[in-house]
């Protein structure tokens, strides 16, 4: 393939693709998601990209650990676990997806936990509306909502709260507890759609009804097909829109991705996980994409083929996002 057949409309340079890998796993509590991005970039995803999809890399494959972000005390602030460094490790993820995506390069982020779109969607959203003077849309992928505000949260973990952050349901003016967060970085409630939910907190619920946020559930998918729901959540957001596509490999069913951290039954398969990615590329408007949640260390039975399927499904979603075609 070559990179002419890279579709983009709003990138001015679709051939480069900024990579950003995320070592980061404060979002919530379970170690071994900081390992992702190296477990993706060893399996060859890079390698792939570059000699297969013929993307020109930047942004190397070092994989960011922010330990100097990381403070010894990080007690919980309004109910938040690490909120500290989350907030800072965000704070200057935005700035290296920013900086990519400024150039009007693709940016691809190889997660860490999914708090991480705290950064990753300010960054592109601000360098869009920079570049074009446009809003940007968002597809999040995800068997969960990640829209609890620090109040309704029942866990604390900030990665089931990137959404309400990044829309501004929820505010913070203090700079070290995402007062940085400021409208540049901002999503339009009407511009986001989501895919795959099966498993959303009654706090959730209430939030995604009285805002009127566009979901397609499971339900919709066993109702409509994989094909028919995507061609809605495309429709809603318009075909003049830019996209960020932010994928949890926890919407793919655990049969598929078992080694996550929150995993649901009653999910995705691969096939329609790489279906959307497929989608969403051949609809020209794709500017950004997260991978989050592969958690290699949580590993089914007593070998580690769940990590390997897990990391595979991972690389097989960011190449059809990235324009890997079947023929
Ligand atoms: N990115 C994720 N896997 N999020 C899971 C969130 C689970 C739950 N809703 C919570 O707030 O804690
Ligand atoms: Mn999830
Ligand atoms: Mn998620």
């Amino acid at each position: 393939m070559n990179t002419s057949m890279i579709k983009s409309k709003f990138l001015s340079n679709p051939g480069e693709l900024g990579v950003v890998a995320v070592g980061f796993s404060g979002g919530q509590c379970k170690p071994g998601v900081d390992a992702a991005p190296s477990a993706l970039i060893e399996s060859g995803l890079l390698v792939q990209l570059r000699d297969e999809l013929n993307y020109k890399l930047h942004g190397d494959d070092t994989v960011h650990l922010y330990k100097d972000l990381v403070p010894k005390d990080d007690p919980p602030f309004r109910n938040m676990k690490n909120p500290k460094a989350v907030s800072s490790v965000t704070e200057r993820l935005s700035e290296q997806v920013y900086s990519h995506a400024k150039e009007g390069r693709m940016v691809l982020t190889l997660g860490g936990d999914h708090s991480i779109a705290i950064g990753t969607i300010s960054g592109t959203a601000k360098a869009i509306r920079e570049r074009l003077g446009r809003e940007m849309a968002v597809i999040w992928v995800d068997a969960h909502a990640d829209i609890n505000t620090p109040e309704s949260s029942g866990s604390g973990n900030v990665h089931g709260m990137p959404v309400s952050f990044l829309t501004g349901l929820a505010k913070e003016e203090k700079p070290e507890y995402f007062g940085w967060l400021k409208s540049e970085h901002l999503l339009n409630l009407n511009k986001l759609v989501y895919i795959g939910l099966r498993d959303v907190d009654p706090g959730e619920k209430k939030i995604l009804r009285e805002h009127g946020i566009k979901s397609f559930s499971m339900f919709d998918i066993d109702r409509h097909g994989i094909g028919r729901v995507v061609e809605m959540a495309l429709a809603h957001i318009g075909s003049d829109t830019p996209i960020h596509l932010s994928f949890d490999v926890d919407a793919l069913d655990p049969m598929w991705a078992p080694s996550t951290g929150t995993p649901v039954r009653g999910g995705l398969t691969l096939r329609e996980g790489d279906y959307i990615c497929e989608s969403v590329h051949e609809t020209g408007n794709l500017v950004a994409i997260d991978l989050v949640e592969v958690n290699p260390s949580l590993a089914v039975a007593e070998n580690d083929m769940g990590a390997h399927e897990t990391v595979r499904a991972g690389c097989s979603l960011v190449r059809c996002a990235l324009g890997e075609s079947l023929l």
